[in-house]
């Protein structure tokens, strides 16, 4: 130990921090381990230094920085290293800078906040080590191949949000050093809920919902500023605790600790556009090896997956709900909202079908409204309209949920009744003209129809029925309307 203090010692080092405070004390804790350290407060300030004199380790601190600010001029630093000694202090709560400063150029990287000691092992390590980014082997890189793989195949048609849930948690857990992966979702009513977990080893029987104290309103959850997966969600960071007390909740922090776990990474699952994330994946680690910056592409592919899956089920349902919209209004007429002329005539075909596969009887009504031109001609087009619409709801009230209503012409309609012989279709007639000339009309009197019956004959077709009851109608007109005629044979 007293050798490499002695090599230390030897040793340059620039540290960058916009915070007096924060200096000082990085000056405290690894000022001994520099033959000169010295202390900068921008970037531009580092960059000075750095033209000034070679340096054996840059320190950047990232407490305060903003990456839509200084991402460039911090991220120029570690390109001017060109591969020298650099590391990273890195908030746990914007862990995002290290795939995006990694980028620039290599470093290595601890998260804060850290304890002195823990600070000077790392300042040590990074100076023995050269600071090189942590470097996934063969291994690794194999390991992050079949992730990629498998979150790409938990895509593959699921039927739900928690069936893809399940299949990504899955996915993660297979990823080596894994000992939990769960996924937080905010559901569309703002409620962040916990979609699916999966434990192995010492975490098997790990329950987030227990750890967190509640499986719901996740947002407004005690813990949600401490737990990496619950703090991505709300804040569309990237997060990670490499030493679990870092975020401030001793009895977080042991509970999991009690699971195996060592480190704890939140990723946000990004929203189609601006705004909140869809939510995140948490990952529970047995290890507090640094991530290859290859594992922080692969995780934030893994969470742009998870927004896709999520995307694609959206479009399920929409699609279902466009086409189910589609449907209803190709067959439903838009004024009194009962059958339309051309979906009636699908129905009695099939109704007709039907009656003579199970030899039932099957009724055809036809009834028009007395003297609707008057209405219109006295009232108004608007209060026809009105009139067409409370008697098609006057009539829809009296009906089985088995007979269908249909408006089969202006101020025409049919009533296809199932299982209805020429006797009972005649009563339910009756039924009708007497509700309809009993019901009031906003805008004018009463109206009355005329009405026509027939029963379905053995080999008759449904075409032919349509015209019975039609003729049938048509003579109830003739014979002073506001009555009911059976149709002849
Ligand atoms: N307000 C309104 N009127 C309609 C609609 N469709 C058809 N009509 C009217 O309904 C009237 C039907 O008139 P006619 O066929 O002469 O029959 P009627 O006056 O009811 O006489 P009868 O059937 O013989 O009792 C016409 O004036 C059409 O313009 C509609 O959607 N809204």
């Amino acid at each position: 130990m007293q050798q490499q203090d002695q090599q230390d010692a030897a040793r340059t080092g620039i540290y960058v921090s916009p915070m007096a405070q924060r200096r000082a004390d990085f000056f405290d804790a690894c000022g001994p381990l520099f033959a000169r350290l010295d202390l900068a407060d921008s970037p531009d300030t580092a960059a000075s230094l750095l033209a000034a004199a070679p340096t054996d380790l840059l320190v950047i601190d990232l407490e305060r920085f903003e990456p839509g600010i200084d991402l460039d001029a911090l991220g120029g630093l570690l390109a001017r290293r060109a591969g020298a000694p650099a590391l990273l202090l890195c908030p746990f709560a914007n862990a995002r800078w290290l795939p995006l400063l990694q980028a620039a150029g290599p470093a290595a990287y601890a998260i804060t906040p850290i304890e002195p000691a823990r600070l000077q092992a790392v300042v040590r390590r990074a100076l023995a080590a050269g600071g090189r980014a942590p470097v996934a082997g063969v291994d690794a890189l194999r390991a992050l191949l079949a992730l990629r793989a498998r979150v790409q195949s938990a895509l593959d048609a699921p039927d739900d949000e928690q069936n893809l849930a399940e299949r990504l948690c899955q996915a993660l857990l297979a990823w080596p050093g894994v000992l939990h992966a769960a996924m937080f979702r905010l559901r569309p009513d703002g409620d962040l809920q916990l979609e699916a977990e999966q434990g192995k080893g010492a975490a098997a029987g790990l329950r987030l919902a227990t750890v967190l104290q509640r499986g719901e309103r996740l947002l407004q959850a005690p813990l949600r500023h401490a737990f990496p997966g619950l703090l991505a969600a709300a804040t569309g960071e990237l997060v990670l605790l490499d030493t679990l007390a870092q975020a401030g909740e001793p009895a977080l922090a042991d509970s999991l600790r009690a699971h195996g776990v060592v480190q704890a990474l939140g990723m946000p699952v990004p929203a189609d556009g601006p705004g909140q994330p869809r939510g995140a994946l948490s990952l529970l680690l047995d290890h507090d090896a640094p991530l290859a910056p290859e594992a922080f592409d692969a995780l934030r592919d893994c969470a742009a997956m998870a927004a896709l899956g999520l995307r694609l089920l959206d479009m399920n349902i929409e699609s279902e709900q466009l086409l189910a919209r589609l449907t209803y209004v190709s067959t439903t007429d838009a004024l009194t909202a009962v059958a339309n002329r051309r979906h009636g005539e699908e129905l009695l075909e099939r109704e007709v079908k039907r009656a003579r596969r199970y030899r039932t009887p099957l009724a055809l009504l036809s009834f028009d409204i007395d003297r609707f031109k008057a209405i219109n001609d006295t009232y108004g087009h608007p209060v026809g309209d009105v009139a067409l619409r409370t008697v098609a709801d006057c009539v829809r009230a009296l009906l089985r949920s088995s007979d269908v209503l249909v408006r089969s012409g202006g101020e025409e309609f049919h009533v296809i009744a199932p299982h209805t012989s020429a006797i009972d279709g005649l009563k339910m007639a009756e039924k009708i003209r007497h509700a309809v000339e009993q019901a009031a009309i906003p805008g004018c009197d009463h109206v009355t129809v005329s009405l026509g019956v027939a029963q379905l004959g053995e080999q008759e077709s449904a075409d032919s029925l349509v015209q019975r009851v039609e003729a049938a109608m048509a003579r109830a007109k003739r014979a002073g309307r506001n009555c009911v005629e059976l149709a002849m044979q």
